[in-house]
């Protein structure tokens, strides 16, 4: 059928840059949006493959697809579950295009339905990097490849049932997680190809490119500095540009490409003080930008952020949206009114800017902005995807900020770039390596690095919860009398794989250690959707006996146990015995800023002078309102008045997926130590603790 089409239009790029075919018709793929989080990272693969893709919502008819002349189509992941009551529109008639198809996640799940099969949510999700097994032989899509496989898995639906022109293909324990049909070429994958913590996904993509559809690899990425230049003396014209400068490394590529295709006398750089900045941050950031020739402008506006408060939309029991005031900032503990109250002081401040140069005569003024592709994809901007959920709303895709951009007032010449292709362009830009590697830090700085709470969250099963974690920790006992945690024990089977039941076996056999759930929310990514839950405490007496790796894997185990827990994070110390039902007061105020800057400092300084800022990608350092090692006997005569710190040093290469930093690899221990002793100095802390979470299903900053 395909032989027969005509010459494809080609009338939506999906990328800035533009396609230097080699041939006359240029091979084509179509990426079916369904709302991942990884649908630009889909794209990025395939095109690093040489071959030109275009976006298309999941919605999209088969009769449009069919114009377009395509190779192959991919069904992206998505938040949504295909079991909703009203599940995203697919045009059923795409799979009788006769064009080779891939399924990832979501578009795994929507392959196994359409051809009869079930998915359903029964215990087990899995939300992090896992070993499946595949089937190698006779069977394109892993060719090449070792049968056993490291992948990324983000799921809480599972397929249940393989219909019979389906053939299971891969294995994550019991759960099925590939397949391929019998006679035509349709493939699903439970896992992430497309993502770098699945390892050798770019083999699967080059197999399902190469082998099963028929690509030749005709198409090559021409200069992107070449075609963002061009966009910004297109867009800019005769007019004059407001660059945002934070001195990260997107702003500051964003500026230096700015100035370099308008020159520097239409850029005005503003550099703003919000009141969450690090310790000596503004000093090192003018000192930076000087070194490139650009001349940034400080604004002190720490009052005004402080005493900041914008109108959001909100929803009402009965689901209805009404629109209020949010708090003040200083008084705010929701994280999301807090990311929309700082964007929207960022831009009320900027459009004050703005009328002041408007007011000198330059004009059209342009607000520009470093933004990536993982902050529109992260805030759902509809942009990027039309059925993205919101993770967070990262502070520069505010609601002010999107109606400038709807007023064509937004200038953000990186907007389709991940943070690894902008410190590739940074370097072809001749801006030094010491810019162009800093680890970035958030626009809305140490603000969403304070857990704010002004009580415990304790819901009714956080009891419970605590029980199923003490099975967890005391397994092999439990297992020896199982009388009184018979339902536990039998939870714990249904969730794990028989491999996993060892491990927690041997390992509680072997050392004493505790799991202890903590009265705070924080933010992670499940199955492409935002989630807002518990974290969990791993401490132990036996330190010495208890390695990295192992602890890793019990983080790990956890949140495929306990669904509303989306963090773990390891207690340095002794055991923390007996549960924590309270926190300390805690919002935005200066007392309380001050102390994690400080905390920040110390652990950065030593980082920093072991010359080991290069080896991890970022390192949040998180404050939380919890006071350990109370006498809960006496609590009412000591209340909860400290709080502590937990580092998140994070390894990753895009931000879109990622891992802890493995402590004895990444970080030498004595560094590690070196530093938690130099954060205990700083007064009114409790504890230090190291966030053993990977991206899903933790998030790399905590709110
Ligand atoms: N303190 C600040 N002053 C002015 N603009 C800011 C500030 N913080 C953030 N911004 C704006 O918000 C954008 C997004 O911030 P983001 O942290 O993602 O990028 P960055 O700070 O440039 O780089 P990095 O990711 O390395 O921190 C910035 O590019 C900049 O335009
Ligand atoms: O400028 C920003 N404004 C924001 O609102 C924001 N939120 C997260 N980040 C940064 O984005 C990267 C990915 O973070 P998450 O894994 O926590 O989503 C990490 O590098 C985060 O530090 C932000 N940057
Ligand atoms: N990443 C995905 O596509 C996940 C699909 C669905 N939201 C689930 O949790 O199973
Ligand atoms: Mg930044």
């Amino acid at each position: 059928m395909w032989a027969f089409l005509a010459t494809p239009t080609l009338h939506m790029a999906a990328t800035s840059e533009s396609a230097k075919p080699d041939e006359e018709v240029q091979e084509l793929v179509a990426i079916l949006d369904a709302g991942a989080q990884y649908g630009k990272v889909i794209d990025r693969r395939v095109r690093e493959l040489n071959v030109n893709t275009i976006i298309f919502p999941l919605e999209t008819s088969a009769e449009e697809l069919y114009h377009n002349n395509l190779k192959a189509l991919i069904i992206s992941g998505s938040g949504n579950s295909v079991n909703d009551s009203s599940p995203i529109h697919y045009d059923p008639n795409i799979f009788s295009l006769g064009v080779p198809i891939l399924g990832i996640c979501y578009g795994f799940h929507t392959i196994i339905k359409h051809y009869g099969g079930e998915v359903s949510k029964g215990m087990m999700r899995e939300d992090g990097q896992f070993e499946v097994i595949l089937e190698t032989d006779n069977n394109s899509l892993f060719e090449s490849m070792e049968r056993n496989q490291q992948v990324l898995l983000t799921h809480g639906d599972s397929v249940k049932t393989v219909p019979d022109c389906l053939k299971a293909i891969g294995w994550s324990g019991e759960l099925i997680t590939a397949v391929h049909h019998i006679t035509d070429p349709v493939y699903g994958v439970q896992f992430h190809p497309e993502v770098d913590l699945t390892i050798n996904g770019r083999q699967i993509l080059k197999n399902f490119l190469y082998q099963i559809s028929g690509c030749h690899g005709s198409y090559h990425l021409s200069s992107r500095e070449a075609s963002c230049l061009e966009y910004i003396r297109d867009k800019v014209g005769e007019g004059h540009v407001l660059s945002l400068v934070s001195g990260g490394v997107d702003s500051t590529v964003s500026t230096a490409l700015i100035s370099k295709a308008l020159g520097p006398n239409k850029v005005t750089a503003v550099h703003i003080d919000n009141g969450f900045l690090r310790k000596n941050e503004i000093e090192q950031v003018v000192a930076s930008l000087a070194r490139l020739g650009i001349s940034a402008q400080v604004i002190r506006a720490s009052l005004r952020f402080s005493s900041a408060s914008t109108i959001m939309n909100y929803r009402d029991k009965d689901g209805s949206i009404f629109r209020q005031a949010t708090p003040l900032l200083n008084t705010v503990i929701n994280p999301e009114e807090k990311r929309h109250i700082i964007g929207d002081a960022f831009v009320t401040l900027a459009s004050s800017m703005l009328k002041e140069l408007d007011s000198k005569g330059k004009r059209p003024i342009f607000l520009a902005q470093g933004t990536l592709r993982p902050d529109l994809i992260e805030s759902a901007s509809s942009l990027v995807s039309a059925n993205a959920h919101v993770i967070k709303t990262h502070h520069n895709d505010s609601p002010l900020v999107r109606e400038l951009r709807k007023q064509g007032l937004v200038l953000e010449p990186l907007s389709d770039f991940h943070k690894d292709e902008v410190r590739q362009l940074g370097l072809s830009l001749d801006i030094p390596e010491s810019i162009v590697n800093r680890h970035p830090f958030p626009g809305p700085g140490l603000a969403i690095r304070i857990i704010c709470q002004e009580e415990a969250i304790i819901r009714e099963d956080f009891s419970t919860i605590n029980s199923i974690l003490n099975t967890i920790a005391t397994y092999a006992q439990c297992l020896e009398k199982p009388s009184s945690v018979l339902q536990f024990l039998s939870m714990i089977q249904d969730c794990t794989s028989s491999n996993d039941q060892a491990f927690l076996s041997e390992l509680s056999a072997s050392l004493t250690y505790f799991i202890t759930l903590l009265p705070i929310y924080t933010v992670g990514v499940q199955g492409d959707s935002r989630s807002y839950s518990y974290a969990a405490v791993i401490s132990s007496d036996d330190e010495s006996k208890f390695s990295w790796k192992d602890r890793m894997k019990l983080a790990k185990l956890l949140p495929k146990i306990l669904h509303t827990i989306n963090r773990v994070v390891w207690g340095f110390g002794k055991a923390i015995y007996g549960p924590v039902c309270d926190v300390t007061p805690t919002h935005l105020t200066t007392g309380i800023i001050a102390t994690l800057r400080e905390a920040d400092h110390q652990a950065h300084s030593v980082l920093a002078s072991h010359g080991l800022m290069g080896s991890i990608s970022q390192m949040p350092v998180v404050l939380i309102p919890i006071h350990f090692d109370r006498n809960y006997q006496e609590i009412a005569a000591f209340p909860s008045c400290q709080r502590s710190v937990v580092l998140r040093p994070f390894v990753t290469c895009d931000f879109m997926t990622g891992v802890p930093a493995m402590p004895g690899e990444h970080i030498p221990l004595q560094v590690l130590d070196e530093m938690v002793a130099a954060i205990k100095q700083v007064p009114g802390l409790s504890r230090v603790l190291y966030d053993l979470t990977p991206k899903p299903p933790g998030t790399t900053e905590w709110e």
